[in-house]
């Protein structure tokens, strides 16, 4: 796309702003004699469907971005199943890992430790400052289930921010993407000379909650409608960071309530299936948590609230869940914890502690078993036939990313339960063919979420985002099944349908921040419920 530069004053300051223009016909002879869009879009998915690796497929749609955004996203949408695996999780990971070797051209806005006392001249360096809406920002410490990445976690960011577009028509030109880089602490890195960012161990965590006040403080006066996604920080900064300034700015962290709210969306839909072959009551689930970590905790958190909704009292709603970390069941007399943990540590467990797997669950007898641990193959034959022989319909969402991190595979799942599972991961797996039926495995993934949430907070101008907005795309996306995905026994809806399920899960967190009173557009609340909705659908771009 062409740009012109359009003068404009800001206190009295001349700045340029970035405007799209329509390109010009291309001079005659400079383009093939038979040249149109239709044929082109063919020439594009043939190109990418020529590349064998995931990788190879991904640089192609970078680049596809940069030279053609309107053509990028038309295809991503026709093609949303094939597209999201490629420019999200699985192979965002291999591109974070890779990020500087197969860095093109930069993309989005990297800042340094080195510029403490100067964001804000950073920040204005953005072309597009007034357009800004949305921004997913990492530190690059916890990089899906790969650890710290430093600067290479900038994929992270743009992929995020590509499904904002994709999923919930955010304009592209209002997307930030941010990589902090306060150092890393890996070292093959670190002695990597195509390394993109600072040569350092990651900075004490003073030095960073100075600069991470400076940042957001510098953020809010520059972009004043700017909504923030905390994004794969490490378990202990992603807890600091979204208590420090949730109240303060509209922020949140995608990995602690993103994950909260799809997991809890997915696990609704589950336990309803598990709960009609039981017959137990839906707050009768016990589930089981493999990982503690920020999106562990973030899950427990948000079904707590909800069984709280079911009527449960808090120590009831507590205690249906139980949560393992590396070292076993978490439980008070187990000795010092993080203090994330500390809530759901068992007060009824006082024996020895308790480390092995199948051995928890047949302590347990969970319902439901939960992975975000990053252990690949975690949930072992005989654990997953355990959960079998306890559950008519086991519950069970192998969640870590990507891929090859996930604690079970979708066809281990159903042979090792003879096809009862009720299954949902974090990253995709292909259906399963199972005696004469075909099985499809959910994908538990907070981009189900994040698109809608940010859209709905970003329309109605919230001023902060809370616990209920969250909930609300939760229990909005449980509900956008049609009756021809339950009859297929799906828990989350189809992947092509991501735009009608943002644009419903948007409209439920609008009121709620109305609800709330967080909302700033405040005209939006003499709307309907229809009128509102269809306010939504009007306001997504397409390409
Ligand atoms: N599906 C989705 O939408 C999402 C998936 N995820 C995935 O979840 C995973 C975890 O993310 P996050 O919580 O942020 O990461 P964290 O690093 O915060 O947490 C990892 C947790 O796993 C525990 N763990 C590590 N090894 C073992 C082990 N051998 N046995 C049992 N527990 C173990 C850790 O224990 P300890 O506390 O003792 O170190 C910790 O509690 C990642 O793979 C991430 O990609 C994250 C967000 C969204
Ligand atoms: C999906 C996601 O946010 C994660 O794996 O970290
Ligand atoms: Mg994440």
């Amino acid at each position: 796309m062409t740009v012109v530069l359009t003068p404009y004053y800001t206190n009295g300051v001349q700045k340029l702003r970035v405007e799209p223009q329509a390109p010009p016909p291309p001079p005659k002879g400079l383009v093939p004699p038979v040249h149109n869009e239709a044929v082109h879009a063919l020439r594009c998915m043939a190109q990418l469907r020529s590349k064998d690796k995931g990788i190879e497929k991904y640089i192609y749609l970078s680049q596809l971005k940069h030279a053609d955004e309107n053509m990028f996203y038309r295809l991503c949408l026709q093609n949303m199943a094939e597209f999201t695996p490629l420019i999200y999780t699985p192979t965002v990971g291999d591109a974070c890992l890779q990020h500087s070797h197969i860095f093109r051209r930069p993309e989005g806005i990297y800042i340094s430790i080195k510029e403490k006392g100067k964001i804000g001249q950073i920040l204005r360096n953005w072309p597009r400052i007034d357009e800004a809406r949305i921004s997913v920002v990492t530190d690059g410490s916890r990089i899906l289930g790969l650890g710290d990445l430093g600067v290479n976690g900038m994929p992270i960011s743009i992929g995020k921010l590509s499904l904002y577009v994709a999923g919930a028509g955010i304009r592209p030109s209002s997307t930030i993407p941010i990589c902090l880089d306060l150092g890393t602490n890996n070292e093959k890195f670190l002695d990597d000379p195509l390394y993109l960012g600072l040569r350092q161990k990651r900075v004490p965590d003073h030095e960073m909650a100075a600069f991470m006040e400076e940042f957001m403080e510098e953020m809010a006066k520059h972009f004043p409608k700017l909504l923030v996604q905390f994004e794969d920080f490490s378990t202990e900064n992603a807890f600091k960071y979204l208590g420090a300034f949730r109240h303060r700015y509209p922020v949140f962290n995608d990995d602690i309530q993103g994950t909260g709210a799809v997991v809890l969306s997915g696990f609704l839909n589950a336990a309803k299936l598990s709960s009609a072959a039981s017959g137990q009551p839906l707050t009768a689930h016990r589930i089981l948590f493999l990982g503690a970590g920020s999106a562990g905790v973030g899950v427990a958190m948000q079904l707590t609230s909800f069984f709280k909704l079911q009527g449960l009292t808090e120590e009831q709603a507590r205690n249906q869940i139980y949560l393992v970390d590396s070292q076993g069941l978490i439980y008070e007399e187990r000795g010092p914890m993080a203090e994330h943990k500390k809530y759901f540590a068992r007060r009824d467990y006082h024996g020895p502690p308790l480390t092995d797997l199948a051995e928890i669950v047949n302590y347990v007898q969970p319902t439901a078993l939960l992975g975000l641990s990053t252990i690949k193959g975690a949930f072992s034959q005989e654990v997953v036939e355990l959960m079998a022989a306890l559950n008519p319909r086991p519950i069970i969402f192998p969640l870590s990313n990507p891929v090859r991190l996930s604690e079970c595979e979708f066809h281990e799942a159903v042979e090792w339960t003879n096809g009862r599972v009720l299954f949902a991961s974090g990253s995709p797996f292909p259906e399963q063919e199972h005696e004469g039926r075909t099985l499809y495995p959910g994908q538990g993934n907070n981009m189900y979420i994040f698109p809608g949430l940010g859209l709905g907070a970003i329309l109605c101008r919230a001023s902060a985002v809370m616990d209920s907005m969250v909930e609300a795309a939760s229990l909005g996306l449980a509900d956008s099944l049609t009756d021809e995905e339950r009859s297929l026994d799906l828990i989350y809806p189809q992947l092509e349908r991501i735009r009608d399920i943002s644009a419903f899960i948007a409209t439920r967190v609008i009121r709620k921040a109305q609800a709330e009173g967080v909302d700033r557009a405040t005209d939006l609340r003499k709307l309907s419920d229809a009128e509102l909705t269809n306010f939504v659908v009007q306001k997504m771009w397409n390409p």
